[in-house]
């Protein structure tokens, strides 16, 4: 326990210049400087809620992730994944969700992006029907970028953020998209706020803060407190943040059921629990959506160690591929089964500046995703940027012209098995893919110990959960010495060959991110994340 335990108040003194001395609860500590308007989230009552979060919950999020440690151990091992049978009931049982409330009914097309202030603006004013302001795959976890994304967030909620930048002036359009906002994942720490002596963690600390500040003025504004929830293993996982969610309403006197969480299936393992999921959220839930990135990176992940399951160069790993198109279509059936949506993934084409054949093909890349997508029967979609909106909206109105699929009857008499979610597509693996994975992780890692957290590369997008394709990639096929389409295995030797070059090419401006990827792409045990090592890094 830290020196205070309990009982007294912990005194802390903050600087920079101006800055005053704050009142933290007890048992608690923070390590960075604080503004006044940081001071105006970090109140000492939002930070009691936090530390009670921490109290409460921490000791079951850490066994949640000792879980997901066995089970690697047992996949290690070669254990492959299935539906569980402890939970055939739950799967074959007539329940559905809560209704879903009256702005979360039709989700179209949604728009993501980080929590800076001045994309929050464009976001909410782009036009989409919802706005996923991202704590996570989108966002580097700075100190300033997670307490001032609270001070974005919590103006946006009152309609009062506003921005000058001198050359243009920001402000909300009358007609917003829904804000839905999305918390670190269980395993990210928050490193500069300790609780009794043990690190508090991202979720807590994003989920927390979020809903102390804005849940009731979001609900008396007629909406709610609205979250995605990302990267979970297991549907135990889904049931510690519903008891995040009851916790959390009962302690602020609002009403039960008003948090609505949207899980990201986008692990392997949890593409076996979504029924199991959706139920122990069913108070709470508004739903899935296919996080197609993250999901491919789980997939190389879990079978890191299987030469059976290395996939293709990334580019190959299309939405259209069986295992994929499996994976979302039941994803669809399982949720409107329950009456829930089942929202759609990210294509990574954003608009090309100063060429218009390839912006023309971006454009082409998305609406064939979109098209997709709303023919299976997704109910809505990802944009990543502003320009794609009219695009996917144009899709949707076509292909769906009701709020949502969710009674449509689309992919219910489909038969989704274990081996259909589990087998490789075809492919190669190409020297390309591998200088690819490498030039890109690298200048993605450079962005991001910069602070920004999704950037565009080669005329994608790019974020935490695509660099984590890369560097995964690499180390499996390194580890597997895969075959290249050329006839080369790529040996370790071959593999630094190919990673002086791309570092020479990129120069020295790359050299701290280039030791980190380096790291994160060959060391053995594979790192279960890269913004782990890499947060070690963050200033
Ligand atoms: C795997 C996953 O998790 S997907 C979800 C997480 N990833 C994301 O959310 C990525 C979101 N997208 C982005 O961050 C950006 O679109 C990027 C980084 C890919 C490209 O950004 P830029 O290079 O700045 O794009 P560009 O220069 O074309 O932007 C034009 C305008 O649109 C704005 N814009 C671009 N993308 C977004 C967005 N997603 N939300 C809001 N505004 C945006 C820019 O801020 C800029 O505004 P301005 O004209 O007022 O200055
Ligand atoms: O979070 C989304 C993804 O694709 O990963
Ligand atoms: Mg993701």
């Amino acid at each position: 326990m830290a020196p205070g335990g309990h009982g007294a108040a912990t005194p802390l003194f903050l600087f920079p210049e101006g800055a005053s001395m704050i009142t933290l609860p007890s048992g608690m500590h923070i390590s960075a400087p604080l503004t006044p308007q940081q001071q105006e989230i970090l109140t000492p009552e939002a930070l009691a809620f936090v530390a009670e979060l921490h109290r409460r919950f921490e000791p079951r999020r850490r066994e949640l992730m000792a879980a997901r440690g066995a089970r690697q151990a047992r996949l290690d091992a070669g254990e492959l994944p299935d539906f569980l049978p402890q939970t055939r009931e739950i799967r074959e049982g007539d329940w559905r969700i809560a209704p879903l409330p009256q702005d979360l009914q039709d989700r179209r097309v949604e728009i993501t992006g980080p929590v800076d202030r001045k994309m929050i603006i464009n976001a909410l004013n782009s036009g989409a029907r919802v706005f996923m302001a991202d704590f996570e795959d989108a966002s580097s976890p700075t100190w300033e970028n997670m307490v001032d994304g609270q001070i974005n967030l919590r103006d946006a909620v009152r309609r009062e953020i506003t921005l000058d930048t001198g050359a243009k002036s920001y402000r909300l359009n009358d007609q917003t998209a829904v804000l839905v906002v999305r918390p670190r994942g269980w395993h990210l720490p928050e490193k500069h706020v300790m609780v009794d002596g043990e690190t508090l963690y991202g979720a807590f600390f994003d989920f927390g803060l979020y809903f102390f500040h804005n849940a009731a003025e979001l609900l008396a504004r007629g909406s709610g407190p609205y979250f995605y929830l990302p990267k979970m293993e297991s549907h135990l996982e889904a049931r510690l943040w519903n008891d995040v969610f009851n916790h959390a309403e009962q302690t602020l006197g609002i009403q039960h059921g008003s948090v609505k969480g949207t899980v990201l299936i986008e692990t392997i393992l949890a593409a076996f629990e979504m029924d199991e999921i959706l139920y122990e959220l069913r108070e709470h839930s508004a739903g899935l959506n296919c996080g197609r990135w993250d999901y491919i990176f789980s997939y190389i992940k879990k079978f890191r160690q299987r030469g059976d399951r290395v996939l293709p160069d990334r580019a190959k790993v299309s939405m259209a591929v069986p295992m994929m198109s499996n994976y979302s279509k039941l994803a669809i059936q399982t949720c409107h089964k329950r009456g829930a949506p089942a929202i759609g993934g990210m294509s990574a084409f954003i608009p090309v500046k100063n060429d218009e054949a390839a912006n023309e093909r971006a454009f082409a890349q998305v609406r064939a995703d979109k098209e997709r997508e709303a023919t299976n029967g997704h109910d809505g979609t990802w944009v990543a940027h502003p320009g794609m909106v009219a695009l996917a909206t144009e899709v949707f109105d076509r292909l769906m012209p009701t709020p949502n699929q969710i009674d449509s009857g689309k992919q219910m008499d489909l038969h989704i098995t274990a081996a259909d979610l589990l087998t490789p597509p075809e492919g190669t693996v190409t020297e390309e893919g591998v200088r690819t994975n490498i030039n890109v992780g690298i200048q993605y890692l450079a962005a991001w110990l910069r602070g920004s957290g999704a950037v565009p590369i080669h005329n994608l997008m790019e974020d935490a959960a695509t660099a984590e394709i890369s560097r995964a990639q690499l180390w499996q096929w390194r580890e597997q010495g895969v075959t290249l389409e050329d006839g080369r295995t790529l040996t370790p030797e071959l593999f630094d060959e190919l990673y002086a070059d791309e570092t020479q090419k990129l120069g020295g401006d790359f050299a701290a991110a280039a030791t980190l990827f380096r790291d994160v792409a060959t060391r053995s045990p594979l790192a279960d994340f890269l913004t782990l090592p890499g947060y070690e890094q963050l200033a």
